[in-house]
C-alpha cells in the first residue's frame, strides 16, 4: 500500500485547516470540504481519517458524479441476490464496508435528487436496507463529504436537499485555491520534486531557482495542486523549466511585470506568469516564504517542519551567506586585492583570509 500523502502546505489558511483538523478529527461530526478541483479535498478527508481513532478501519471513496443514479445507490447500500436483474450474488455496500472508518462521499453536489432522501435517513439514523432487502442494518460511520460545487446555490435552485446539507455540513472546511496561497508553492515543489526525482532516478531535473520559484508563485494554477503535481512529473522528462512554463495554458503575464531582480531571465525565457503586486510586496506571505524556503527544507511536511525550523540554524546559514556574498562583492570590485577588501569590510586580513577558505571563495582562474 502506497503511503498517503501528506497535507503540505505553510499558508495562514493551510494552517488554519490543519489546526481544525486536529481538533475535529477525534470528534467524528460531519465534515463537508469545498474547494475548486485539485485543491486537495481528499488529501484533507485522508489526513482526518488518519488523525481520527478509525485509521485502523476502513477508508472508503465513493464519488458521486461517476456513477449513474442506480448504480451509485446500488454502491453504496448493497443489494441482495435477484434484486434486480444481473444481481446473480448479494453484495455489500459501502456502508457496510466503511463501517467503523470513513465514507468519503466525493461530488456529493452531483448526488440524484432522488438518492439524498435516503442518504439523509441513513445519516439520522444510522439504519438502511440493501436494495430488495427487507432488513434493516446498523452502520456507523464518520461521513465526510466533498465538493467543488455551491451547495447553497443548488438548494436555491432545488436540486440539492436543505436538510441534507445541513447533516452534512457540521464542519465546513473550505480549501483556498492556490493561487491564494501562494506561499504554499516552495513547499509543494520541494516535496513533488524530490518524490519525483525519486521515481525518476536517471532525470536531469534542476530544481527550480529564485527566479523560477517567483514565476511558479506568480502563476494562476487554475487546476490547483493536481496540475503543479503534474508540471513537476512533467519536468522529469521534459528535464526544463522553460518547457513547462511554455506549456501552461492562459499565460496571463509579460515579463515585465515580474520585480526587476527576475526580469532578465524571465525575458530570455519568455514568461509564462503574471505577478499580482501583492506577491512581491515584502508584507507578502510569498515573498517570505521564499526566503524561508532558502535556508528550511519547506516539503517537510506540518510537525516535522516545525520541529526542523530553528532559529539558530536559519541565522547561521543566513549569515554565512549574506558574509559570502559581501566578501565576493568587494573582492570583485578591488580586483581580488585581499588587503583592500579586508580595510573595506573592516576586518584584519587574516580573518579575511579565513573566511575566503571557510565559504570556499577562490580568485577567478584567469
Ligand atoms: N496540500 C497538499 N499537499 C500535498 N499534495 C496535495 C495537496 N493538495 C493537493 N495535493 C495533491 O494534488 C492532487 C489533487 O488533490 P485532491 O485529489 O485531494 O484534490 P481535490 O480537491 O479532491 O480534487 P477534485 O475536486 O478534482 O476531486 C493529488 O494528487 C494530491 O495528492
Amino acid at each position: 500500500m502506497t503511503s498517503p500523502t501528506p497535507l503540505i502546505g505553510v499558508s495562514t489558511s493551510m494552517l488554519k485547516i490543519k489546526e481544525l483538523i486536529n481538533h475535529v478529527a477525534q470528534t467524528c461530526l460531519n465534515i463537508l470540504i469545498t474547494g475548486e478541483t485539485g485543491v486537495g479535498k481528499e488529501v484533507v478527508a485522508q489526513t482526518l481519517y488518519a488523525e481520527s481513532n478509525r485509521s485502523k478501519n476502513n477508508f472508503v471513496k465513493i464519488n458521486c458524479a461517476v456513477l449513474p443514479e442506480t448504480l451509485l445507490e446500488s454502491e453504496l447500500y448493497g443489494y441482495e441476490k435477484g434484486a434486480f436483474t444481473g444481481a446473480h450474488k448479494k453484495r455489500y455496500g459501502k456502508f457496510l464496508t466503511a463501517d467503523k472508518g470513513v465514507l468519503f462521499l466525493d461530488e456529493i453536489g452531483d448526488m440524484p435528487l432522488s438518492l439524498q432522501s435516503k442518504m439523509l435517513h441513513v445519516l439520522q439514523s444510522g439504519e438502511f436496507s440493501p436494495l430488495g432487502s427487507d432488513q434493516d442494518f446498523k452502520t456507523d460511520v464518520w461521513v465526510i463529504a466533498a465538493t467543488n460545487q455551491c451547495l447553497e446555490e443548488k438548494i436555491k435552485n432545488k436540486t440539492f436537499r436543505e436538510d441534507l446539507f445541513y447533516r452534512l455540513n457540521i464542519i465546513k472546511i473550505d480549501i483556498p485555491p492556490l493561487r491564494e496561497r501562494p506561499e504554499d508553492i516552495p513547499a509543494l515543489v520541494e516535496y513533488y520534486f524530490k518524490r519525483y526525482l525519486s521515481q525518476h532516478p536517471k532525470a536531469h531535473a534542476e530544481k527550480p531557482d529564485s527566479q523560477t520559484m517567483a514565476r511558479l508563485c506568480s502563476y494562476d494554477w487554475p487546476g490547483n495542486v493536481r496540475q503543479l503535481q503534474n508540471c513537476i512529473k512533467k519536468l522529469m522528462v521534459l528535464n526544463s523549466w522553460d518547457k513547462i512554463f511554455e506549456e501552461l495554458p492562459d499565460e496571463a503575464s509579460t515579463p515585465e511585470t515580474l520585480p526587476s531582480e527576475y526580469t532578465s531571465q524571465a525575458k530570455l525565457a519568455g514568461s509564462a506568469t503574471h505577478s499580482p503586486d501583492y506577491l512581491f510586496d515584502s508584507e507578502s506571505g510569498n515573498l517570505r516564504m521564499r526566503s524561508i524556503s532558502e535556508f528550511v527544507d519547506l516539503s517537510t511536511s506540518s510537525e516535522k517542519l516545525f520541529e526542523d525550523i530553528s532559529l539558530k540554524k536559519i541565522k547561521k546559514r543566513a549569515s554565512d551567506r549574506a558574509e559570502k556574498d559581501a566578501i565576493v562583492f568587494v573582492l570583485e570590485k578591488v580586483g581580488w586585492n585581499r588587503s583592500k577588501a579586508a580595510k573595506i569590510l573592516k576586518v584584519s586580513y587574516k580573518t579575511l583570509l579565513y573566511k575566503m577558505s571557510e565559504f570556499n571563495v577562490n580568485p577567478p582562474v584567469s
